[in-house]
């Protein structure tokens, strides 16, 4: 199985986090979202032990909230003492609503508004990353406006293509985030930054990309702003306390993908890290990287009713399930892998090839092509769609009128738990007049 928290029981039951997924689906619905929350901090404590090993005390993960963001996550990353990167009012105000204290905060973004940025220092946010000169602007004007100085970091493009779906590269020099070395912006945005009485610069930030397996990416980023925190040193007697690298390592969505180790790639970028200080004879800064993927997505899986089941002789198989697009739309965007089972009949042989489509008006809502299952799949079969943990709930939509499902939590012992209920008919109208 892709994850150690996928099994089959005796008679042929899939099971996550070794709870029986057919009864799960039975007694709360579908289409259903499942976190395994034991997963969740697992991997938050893979990440802290891995950065606490290789950099030591000051340096330190923080959750990419975006990747799955509703109340019990925030509360689950403050027991498991996760700093978080957060981008909109809304992931802040839920946050607060879990008790998060948000002076480990870091608001990141390519458009803060004026708003967000009132909301957030309001509300004591640690750090913005800041993505341009206007920000810089508008986050000195609050600060003075309140008469305390505000820590920022400076979100900078090191011009790197790291190899994944376009559409979710973000170190290109070519990028809507950011100000790029290359072109002399980062170092504008850096003298620009030093000037300002309110606003002090704690460091540097950049992210290459996500669902990143290419070899050293990381490295190759850290040592092009290890290079760019040295030139600043040296030209304007600046020296960075923090770096961050941006989000964390790609997860396994089908077998082909590789199973990364963090404790060895962190070891790596650290090694990269050091070898590049020593060289340019700077300090090593605080080092922080915002995985988001890494820590929810293999936690997570979607449990759907199969319908209609269509063959079409000469041309292809489609399975229908009673969600879609809405709560999943990743295939759809990106043209993105999962790994789909039939949770009710494991011990039959999967030879029917198929597209598992959703029950939008709309042709591109598919989940997966090519996916093998059992060749008796019906209407009433439990179809698990693997590995949707990371942007998936957090990306979900109502097209279609469609409700959002529940996120129910599995923990050891067999416990689960609604941490999200499901959307009503009623509350698709709440805000209609
Ligand atoms: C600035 C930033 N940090 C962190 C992340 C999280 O990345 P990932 O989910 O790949 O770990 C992203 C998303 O790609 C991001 O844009
Ligand atoms: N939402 C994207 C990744 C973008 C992450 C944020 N920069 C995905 O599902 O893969």
């Amino acid at each position: 199985m892709i994850c150690d928290n996928i099994t089959v029981s005796e008679n042929g039951r899939l099971l996550f986090a070794g709870q029986d997924t057919v009864e799960l689906a039975r007694q709360y619905g579908t289409p259903l979202y499942l976190m395994d929350e034991d997963k969740i901090r697992e991997n938050c404590r893979v990440y802290a032990a891995a950065f606490q090993k290789h950099f030591g005390d000051r340096a330190r993960p923080l959750y990419a909230s975006k990747a799955n963001s509703f109340k019990r996550i925030y509360e689950i990353m403050k027991e498991e003492q996760m700093g978080i990167d957060v981008v909109s009012s809304g992931e802040i105000y839920t946050a607060l609503q879990a008790g998060y204290d948000l002076s480990r905060a870091y608001f990141h973004s390519n458009n803060k508004t004026d708003e967000d940025i009132r909301y957030s220092m309001e509300n004591g946010i640690g750090y913005f990353v800041a993505d341009n000169v206007e920000e810089i602007r508008a986050i000195e004007a609050e600060a003075a406006r309140r008469g305390v100085r505000q820590k920022v970091l400076l979100r900078l493009t090191p011009g790197i293509d790291p190899h994944t779906y376009e559409a979710i590269a973000t170190g290109k020099v070519d990028s809507k985030f950011g100000s790029a070395i290359e072109t002399g912006q980062a170092e504008e945005i850096t003298a620009f930054t030093l000037q300002q009485p309110h606003v002090e610069l704690v460091g540097f930030h950049c992210h290459v990309g996500s669902q990143v397996f290419a070899e050293d990416v990381f490295e190759r980023a850290a040592v092009i702003m290890l290079e760019f925190v040295a030139a600043m040193k040296n030209k304007y007697g600046y020296m960075a306390q923090q770096l961050d690298l941006g989000g964390g390592y790609g997860v396994r969505y089908v077998e082909s993908d590789p199973d990364l180790d963090v404790d060895t790639k962190v070891g790596e970028v650290a090694a990269a890290i050091r070898q590049a200080c020593a060289r340019l004879e700077i300090d090593l800064p605080e080092i922080h990287m915002e995985p988001g993927r890494s820590i929810v997505g293999a936690a997570g899986m979607t449990l759907y009713t199969a319908g209609t089941v269509k063959k079409i002789p000469g041309y292809k198989n489609y399975v229908s399930v009673d969600g879609g697009m809405p709560d999943n739309p990743r295939f759809a965007l990106y043209g993105a892998s999962y790994t789909c089972l039939l949770a009710n009949k494991m011990n039959e042989p999967a030879g029917f090839e198929c597209s598992v489509v959703g029950r939008c008006c709309e042709s591109g809502d598919i989940i997966q092509e090519h996916v093998m299952l059992p060749a008796s799949v019906g209407r009433g079969d439990i179809v698990a769609v693997c590995t949707t943990g990371a942007y998936n709930y957090s990306m979900a939509s109502n097209y279609n009128r469609l409700p959002r499902p529940p996120i129910v939590m599995l923990r050891g012992g067999g416990e689960h738990y609604v941490a999200v209920r499901r959307e009503s008919l009623e509350d698709l109208c709440r805000n209609d007049r």
